[in-house]
């Protein structure tokens, strides 16, 4: 009887999304010609997006704040380049200060490529150490950089994306904006705090063909993650590795879906991807407290020395 009844729950959930699923899945949007605009565009994980947003024909703003580095990097993508219209503008601006200072630099951006199709949030940066360790300035100058400068990035470009009715938003989380971990006290708040922020901007802005997506990648240092971000466009929830893909599963709670089989692995997997993660937890207690008295001792001979 309790088979039968779950048998149906999961026929009817099924049902369910299909039924909404024309709501739910966005078209990828066309990169040839698209104007994408990639904050902290000159390094590491956004270097490697603009490059491939690039190789795929579209026009790149790259903003952050060292000039020479922003050079270096516009260099270095233009070698890429499929067509000879093709433009890497440079600007250079702190996303983190001055409001009014964003939205001015990104006017002009659109004025001299067009409308942004889509906004990368990647410029971030983050500080490891013990909560007490770290000193209270640099809780506020993470929150300023990863969160508030996503914020007036997006602010700066929503209005001409709703007029048009067209748009993507990509906010480049982490996996420690998943889960928080030890030496992340300063840094794990600001990337969960762009999946709030992307939760409730996305409910707003779907109606007008905008879609938003969080990318939660592990540590990175190879520009694998650009692979990443080709297959996953248009979805809320990108991640990278199996870890990655447990860790997504179990944190869904309320965020959006954009295909029903992501919806229908949330619900049969996030029960035994619990106990998994029990088990991550406990050896991560563990981890902690072995170095911890590892530390302890090795203080207490050093003092008898
Ligand atoms: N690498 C990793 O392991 C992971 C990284 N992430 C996240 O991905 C993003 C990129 O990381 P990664 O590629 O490693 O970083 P990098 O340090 O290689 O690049 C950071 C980029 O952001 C720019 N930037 C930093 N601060 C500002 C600012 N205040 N205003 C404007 N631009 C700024 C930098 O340029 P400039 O200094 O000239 O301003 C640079 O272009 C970050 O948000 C990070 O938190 C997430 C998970 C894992
Ligand atoms: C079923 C449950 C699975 C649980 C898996 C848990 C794995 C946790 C890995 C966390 C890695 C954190 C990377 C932070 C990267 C980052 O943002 C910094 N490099 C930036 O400096």
């Amino acid at each position: 009887m309790l088979l039968l009844l779950a048998a149906a729950c999961v026929v009817a959930f099924v049902l369910l999304l299909y039924m909404v699923s024309p709501l739910i899945s966005p078209k990828p949007l066309k990169l040839p010609g698209a104007h994408v605009v990639v904050t902290g565009g000159s390094s590491g994980i956004g270097k490697c997006v603009a490059i491939e947003c690039y190789k795929q024909g579209a026009f790149i703003t790259l903003i952050a704040r060292n000039e020479s580095k922003l050079l270096q990097t516009k260099k270095e993508i233009e070698k890429y380049s499929v067509n000879d219209k093709q433009v890497v503008l440079c600007i250079s601006v702190d996303v983190s200060k001055d409001y009014g200072h964003v939205e001015s630099v990104l006017k002009q951006a659109q004025e001299k490529l067009g409308p942004v199709d889509m906004l990368i949030n990647c410029a971030g940066t983050s500080t490891t150490g013990k909560f007490e360790d770290l000193e209270v300035s640099c809780f506020e100058r993470l929150m300023a950089v990863n969160y508030l400068g996503s914020v007036y990035a997006s602010h700066a470009v929503i209005a001409t994306m709703k007029e048009r009715r067209m748009g993507r938003i990509v906010f480049v989380s982490s996996q420690a904006g998943q889960v928080g971990l030890f030496g992340y006290t300063a840094y794990s708040p600001t990337k969960f705090a762009l999946r709030g922020l992307a939760e409730a901007l996305q409910m707003e802005v779907k109606p007008y063909n905008i879609y938003v997506t969080v990318a939660y990648p592990p540590d990175t240092d190879t520009p694998g993650f650009a692979e990443e971000i080709k297959t996953k466009q248009g979805n809320f929830n990108s991640f990278m590795g199996s870890d990655g893909y447990m860790l997504s599963v179990l944190t869904s709670g309320m965020s959006p879906v954009t295909a029903i089989t992501e919806g229908l692995q949330q619900v049969v997997c996030m029960g035994i991807f619990r106990i998994i993660g029990l088990f991550y937890l406990g050896s991560f207690d563990s981890i902690v407290r072995r170095c911890m008295i590892q530390r302890e001792k090795s203080e207490s001979t050093d003092k008898t020395k």
